[in-house]
């Protein structure tokens, strides 16, 4: 037999504390609570649906020495997630139907969370030829999401017809915002600081192109985009326009870019280097303003855990990106929580509900109400941890947040009523 969780005094939502029960992988209700089950003394902590990662790259199959799906779901287990996605730039590229179902089939047997592989827009992430993007959807990894992220799908033609081509089965193209003659060789955000620093700058603008011209290419073909780890202001102003002409248009922010600058450059520390690359103090605060007026739809993650030698060099050798998973919850409390812009169901909406509704996945981001699928994180948002990397599930280290004291601690998460996290540990 299962365990049953009866929560105690638990906020849901940050609302009036209640009791909960687990049992049997959904939630009921806490008076019916079998004498046997497990007591968690929840009080001072706030329950959240189960997280949903709309971006996250685990690596394998290919980069093992990155990370696995293993371990970059125990990393999300303990970040609060229920589910992620898992993004495509693997070795090999995740294009067909036989390398969705490998990824989503290791998901299942780890059993930390669930993961819903995307599927590659282009043959290899090549750019030129559309990947089986109906077999993809058609297997049993049952794909809606697309994207060669890590590249960005630069030819118009290509685009359209991958925005047309998974209209059939309701799929979305998520898209890695970035004109490559614009960003030839680019190493950080372009400014005044990169010509300082002497490092060649990736323009807001090469961002700002590509979403204005997918927005109304998605409009033309009445198709479904999502826009990957928006960076600017003006991006934000140009998914606000799309939104606002009611097209179907979706857009993620990361952490990292609600928080981070690119005055961090200035070290030369390659921690800090990340596609597309940390902005200035305005973009930072207009993606928190396009978050909590919900032009911006979700957080991602984009955890793209990166080994040592690919990041311990010198910042134009380096890798790009940076582990998210496991401070996500800590840095959108930081930046939104505790700053007044959003409240715990704001989150809820931002970090559960609308990455799954935009991903087509139907167990994940339901409210924590009776008969519902239990996939719960238990949250702490009075305590303060310090980051030390080595304490990271991934098998990475590289996170930007080494050393800082960041808000909140994830107490326990639930997948389907078993706890892949209790006591702030992997159960
Ligand atoms: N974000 C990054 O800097 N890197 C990602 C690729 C991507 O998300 O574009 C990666 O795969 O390492
Ligand atoms: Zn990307
Ligand atoms: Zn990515």
């Amino acid at each position: 037999m299962s365990t049953s969780y009866l929560i105690k005094n638990v906020a849901v939502l940050g609302g009036t504390p209640s009791d909960l029960l687990l049992q049997d992988g959904v939630v009921r209700d806490a008076a019916d609570a079998p004498a046997d089950a497990e007591v968690i003394d929840a009080t001072g902590l706030v329950a959240l649906p189960g997280l949903v990662d709309l971006h996250t790259h685990l690596r394998e199959p290919g980069r093992e020495d990155a990370e696995t799906v293993e371990t970059g779901t125990q990393a999300a287990a303990l970040g609060g997630f229920t589910a992620v996605f898992a993004m495509a730039n693997t070795e090999p590229v995740a294009d067909t139907a036989g390398v969705v179902e490998q990824v989503w089939r290791l998901g299942r047997e780890a059993g930390h969370c669930d993961v819903y592989p995307v599927g590659a827009v282009t043959v290899g992430l090549g750019g030129e030829r559309l990947a089986e993007l109906g077999a993809m959807a058609d297997s049993a990894a049952r794909v809606r999401v697309f994207s060669d992220d890590g590249r960005c799908v630069s030819d118009a033609v290509l685009m359209r017809r991958a925005l047309e081509y998974v209209k059939a089965f309701d799929g979305v193209i998520a898209q890695h915002a970035q004109e490559p003659r614009l960003t030839e060789g680019a190493q950080m955000n372009e400014g005044e600081l990169s010509g300082r620093l002497g490092l060649a700058g990736w323009p807001a603008v090469a961002e700002e192109a590509i979403i204005a011209r997918d927005c109304l290419l998605a409009a033309h073909v009445g198709s479904r985009l999502h826009v990957c780890h928006v960076s600017t202001a003006g991006s934000v102003d140009i998914v606000r326009d799309a939104k606002r002409k009611g097209w179907a248009v979706t857009a993620e922010a990361c952490p990292h870019h609600l928080l981070l600058t690119d005055e961090l450059a200035a070290t030369y520390d390659p921690i800090y280097k990340v596609n597309p690359p940390l902005r200035s103090a305005t973009d930072v605060e207009a993606l928190r303003a396009g978050l909590a007026d919900g032009t911006i739809d979700i957080v991602a993650t984009d955890h793209a855990p990166h080994p040592h030698e690919d990041k311990d060099c010198e910042w134009s050798a380096a890798a790009f990106g940076m582990l998210g998973l496991e401070t996500a919850l800590s840095i959108v409390q930081h930046t939104m929580v505790d700053a007044g812009l959003l409240d715990w169901a704001g989150v809820a909406e931002r970090m559960s509900y609308a990455p799954a509704r935009i991903g087509r996945v139907t167990d994940h981001g339901r409210p924590i109400e009776v008969g519902e699928p239990a996939n719960v994180v238990l949250y702490d948002p009075a305590a303060t941890r310090t980051i030390d990397p080595s304490e990271s599930a991934s098998l990475s280290r590289n996170t930007p947040y080494r050393g800082m004291e960041l808000p909140g601690r994830v107490v326990a998460t639930f997948l389907r009523g078993k706890a892949t996290v209790l006591d702030g540990k992997l159960a």
